[in-house]
């Protein structure tokens, strides 16, 4: 079974409670989204193996650290996943980027698939799914699965806030894959939403409602 890490850091919480409030316009939702992605970013990281390098400071030579090489890669699943992008690339500048379309269909809450497009070498990557939102966990079950039918084996999911259901669903269905979150809500709405949640990310990201 996968592990669900919640990240207790106090920015990062005092951000996501930012999020919540409906007073919060897109600009500042957006510039929000991108300060917890990139701070997401560096408590998901923690793991990367090191190398030690030789460097000349203006002193002396030294011995120093370097990231091993690790080839990492993100994938945003369109749209609202489009937020958490930057934060991600700051501090990792040189992970390829993927992008998964899925909407969810409001009736059925279903995903739809609309755009898949990989790095051409993704299969040699660890990739991270990036979506702010894990309501049912049908959007980032598909698209989980979509980049595994591509060949990549190493997949970690990052979403801000996740209900119970969808939590348990990409457990059951993708024992494989550790999910990182911002906060773990209480439940599901009768409309597929998350409580208390912050609403539609899309919308609030790019003031479509
Ligand atoms: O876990 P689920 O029940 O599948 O719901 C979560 C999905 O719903 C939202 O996307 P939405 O369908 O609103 O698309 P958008 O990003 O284009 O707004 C969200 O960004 C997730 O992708
Ligand atoms: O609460 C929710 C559920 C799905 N998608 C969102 O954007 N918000
Ligand atoms: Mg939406």
């Amino acid at each position: 079974m996968s592990s669900v890490y919640v990240m207790e850091h106090p920015l990062i919480q005092h951000k996501v409670g930012i999020l919540r409030n409906k007073e919060t316009g897109s600009k500042e939702f957006r510039e929000i989204v991108e300060e917890i992605s990139m701070l997401m970013c560096y408590e998901a990281t923690r793991n990367l193996p090191l190398r030690d390098v030789e460097v000349e400071t203006p002193v002396t030579k030294t011995k120093a650290k370097a990231i091993a090489g690790k080839k990492l890669g993100i994938v945003p699943i369109l749209r609202a996943g489009l937020g958490m992008v930057d934060g991600m690339l700051n501090l990792v500048p040189a992970a390829k980027v993927g992008h998964v379309g899925l909407y969810r269909d409001p009736e059925t809450l279903n995903p739809v698939e609309y755009y898949c497009k990989l790095p051409i070498d993704a299969d040699e990557r660890d990739i991270f799914v990036l979506d702010p939102m894990l309501a049912t966990g049908g959007s980032a079950s598909a698209a989980i699965q979509f980049i595994k039918d591509k060949g990549v084996k190493r997949i970690r999911l990052m979403c801000l806030l996740a209900a119970p259901e969808g939590v348990q669903r990409v457990q059951n269905e993708h024992p494989d894959v550790d999910i990182f979150l911002a906060a773990l809500d209480e439940k599901l709405n009768e409309h597929g939403y998350i409580v208390p949640g912050l609403g539609d990310a899309g919308d609030r990201l790019y003031g479509t409602k």
